[in-house]
């Protein structure tokens, strides 16, 4: 995994209240502090920028703000992983496990269980 995954998912988990996390002084802490809906409603704002800036850059040319908004909702959904007691090295390992096997084949066979 990346080292920046790492060490973004290690500060996001010091932020957690058991480990003293303080909403007054951390954004992260904050967003533990209100809890499973305060973070899901962060994914949803993320995910909807991101289609906006897509959308906008098919327009512009600029894709820059597409990064910008992938980064942010990376950045949430990485703090719904530490929430869960996941971590990024097990969403990797998931895309490593899926690696070379085709979505049309994995989906014909969901059909034929
Ligand atoms: N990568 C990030 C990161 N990306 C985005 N954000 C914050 O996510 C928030 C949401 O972005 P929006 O564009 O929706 O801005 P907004 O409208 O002001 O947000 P809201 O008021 O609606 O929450 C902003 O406050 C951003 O600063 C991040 N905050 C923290 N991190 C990482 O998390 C670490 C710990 O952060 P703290 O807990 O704040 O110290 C940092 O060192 C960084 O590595």
């Amino acid at each position: 995994m990346s080292d920046i995954l790492a060490r973004v998912a290690a500060v996001i988990e010091s932020r957690k209240p058991e480990h003293g996390g303080d909403p007054a002084t951390s954004y992260v802490a904050k967003l533990f502090s209100k809890g499973d809906d305060a973070i899901l409603k962060k994914i949803g704002e993320e995910a909807t920028e991101t289609v906006m800036a897509a959308k906008d850059a098919r327009v512009s040319g600029d894709a820059s703000k597409v990064l910008y908004e992938t980064a942010d909702l990376w950045f949430h959904t990485m703090v719904l992983l530490s929430q869960f007691g996941l971590t990024p090295q097990q969403v990797i390992d998931e895309l490593g496990r899926r690696e070379g096997v085709s979505g049309i084949d994995e989906k014909a066979s969901r059909k034929e269980q």
